[in-house]
């Protein structure tokens, strides 16, 4: 049902409130991204990147409790799915036959520093620090094997790196902003590791008494213990609840520093961006903008009509989104590039014509409501693999949070992402906060700015749309209407400054808009 919304003043000296996030608690295993709670804006008003995540470093022997460290600050965090654990096990290197051989007979040194691939390692890091996407390896240690696929990585805010030689690489230590040595007693690191690895690792507790005298404890003494010097905080390896607590406190304080707010800028640009502040005013004249707006032809402005008006049915609203999105498709194509292509028909006349000339093409729809596009664009590109965002407002604050990316496989891997056109398909263009986080969200990935190409039924001229485009000159924005201002208002139900008896949120509203689109074509 869609929401109706209530008019609210804006006032321009209002400071933007703390989000008060609702965190779920799950325990997380090793190299996972939770994703039950959202990331708000990692980047300012001019697009780019304010900070790189935090990285917190914690090593120390087999047992000591590393990965028990690690997660207690996971957990202590709230479970929160921008902080992340990066585990160094899964950077054991590739085996042969040869040395298979030899790990299953426990001849095999793990515990030597080359045993890591170090420089894999520090590049997945980098990247993930840099805000980057990353596909990790995975490993087995029953099998002492690196498996044949990968895992992708994206959107971490604090990550958490721990291995036994977490420490020993000079250029892994450059990456770090806290590094964190677990000290434990020899005895009870054994007591442990053959515990551990008699129940999740296969071995037998023979095996792991080998291992442990062969390489373990001499590779403890020789390369893991004296790295404890580079430490910033060493850590007991039990009863470490506080010392757990105040690192947690710690983190917690570079979380909040990485989360920005200013969606109000976007949405009425005029009072934020004047030429006082030094600033230029942001044009919002429709030529200005530089929108591929489609021909206003009757037929399109019947879709329209159809689509803005309250009595329209929900079945018709689905044919005529469905119908519009497709037209948008179409004319959105005449972007990409074409080379000449030279055919003979079936009477034998050589006739010639044009074939699309690019690699990769994907789509990813900001949902709920750039789901409404998606039929249309499946019409028009045969086979076109489709991802999703979920980027949604945050209940109080109103500004974008991430909640979840589901990227097509072409825009997952960075020399695939490097040569891919992405068509971003979103309902309408308001404050624009959503559009600015979804093209962050690509150019992360390493999309070209310029083959990113925005389809969109609608775009509000007096929004955020000013501040996109010269953030973002090279975006393609499609679109079929331009509506003149937005207006701002709560969702029926608000409770908050200014709206004290309900439930609900502040948003933006088209004015005429086609109301709640999502609503309207999902429900
Ligand atoms: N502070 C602690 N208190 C109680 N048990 C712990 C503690 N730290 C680790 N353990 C236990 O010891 C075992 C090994 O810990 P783990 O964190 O996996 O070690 P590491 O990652 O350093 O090899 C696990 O079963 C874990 O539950
Ligand atoms: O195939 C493998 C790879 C590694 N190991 C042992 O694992 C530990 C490190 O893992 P922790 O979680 O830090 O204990 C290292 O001591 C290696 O000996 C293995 O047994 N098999």
């Amino acid at each position: 049902m869609p929401n109706s919304v209530r008019k609210h003043s804006f006032d321009e000296s209002e400071a933007p409130t703390e989000p008060s996030p609702q965190y779920l608690s799950l325990q997380p295993k090793k190299n996972t991204v939770l994703v039950s709670h959202g990331r708000p804006p990692w980047y300012g008003e001019d697009g780019k990147r304010t900070c790189d995540a935090y990285v917190v470093a914690v090593a120390g022997g087999s047992g000591s409790g590393k990965t028990h460290v690690a997660r207690q600050i996971v957990q202590s965090l709230g479970s929160i799915p921008t902080v992340i654990i990066l585990s160094q096990d899964s950077f054991y290197k590739y085996h042969t036959p040869e040395e298979l051989e030899l790990a299953h007979a426990n001849k095999l040194d793990f515990d030597h520093p080359d045993a890591i691939d170090m420089p894999l390692f520090a590049a997945c890091l980098a990247d993930l620090k840099a805000c980057k996407q990353t596909n990790i390896p995975v490993y087995s240690f029953v099998e002492h094997q690196r498996l044949p696929e990968t895992k992708y990585l994206y959107g971490a805010t604090i990550i958490i790196t721990e291995g036994i030689m977490a420490l020993h690489d000079p250029a892994l230590r450059e990456l770090y902003d806290l590094k964190v040595f677990v000290q434990c007693d020899s005895d009870l690191m054994l007591a442990r590791r053959i515990q551990r690895d008699v129940k999740e690792r296969g071995r037998s507790v023979e095996s792991v008494l080998d291992q442990y005298l062969r390489f373990v404890k001499p590779s403890y003494d020789n390369f893991v213990r004296p790295t404890a010097t580079y430490a910033d905080i060493i850590v007991p390896g039990s009863n470490n609840a506080v010392a757990i607590g105040l690192i947690s406190a710690h983190i917690r304080r570079q979380l909040d520093e990485r989360a920005n707010q200013f969606r109000k800028k976007l949405a009425i640009p005029h009072l934020y961006f004047s030429g006082g502040s030094g600033a230029s005013t942001p044009e919002s004249r429709l030529e200005d903008l530089d929108l591929k707006v489609l021909p206003q032809t009757p037929q399109l402005v019947g879709i329209y009509t159809i689509l803005r008006s309250k009595e329209t049915s929900r079945q018709d609203f689905v044919f005529f989104a469905d119908r519009l999105s497709t037209l948008l498709v179409e004319h959105a194509l005449q972007y990409l590039p074409y080379t000449d292509k030279t055919v003979t028909t079936p009477v034998g006349v050589v006739s010639h014509g044009k074939k699309l000339d690019v690699k990769n093409v994907c789509g990813v729809s900001v949902l709920r409501s750039g789901g409404a596009l998606e039929r249309g664009f499946r019409r028009v590109i045969n086979d076109v693999p489709v991802g999703s965002l979920l980027v949604q407002s945050d209940a109080t604050t109103g500004e974008p949070l991430l909640l979840h990316a589901m990227l097509p496989h072409c825009v997952r891997f960075r020399h695939l992402a490097e040569e891919s056109w992405v068509f971003l398909l979103d309902a309408q263009i308001g404050t624009a906060a959503a559009a600015f986080m979804s093209i962050r969200i690509l150019l992360d990935h390493g999309v070209r700015e310029d083959r990113i190409v925005f389809i969109t039924f609608l775009v509000a001229r007096g929004g955020g749309i000013s501040v996109l485009r010269r953030v973002f000159p090279q975006v393609t924005i499609v679109c079929g209407a331009v509506d003149d201002e937005m207006r701002e208002g709560w969702l029926e139900g608000y409770r908050g400054e200014g709206n004290p008896e309900g439930t609900g949120r502040p948003v933006w509203v088209m004015q005429p808009g086609m109301g709640q689109i999502g609503d309207r074509y999902y429900l």
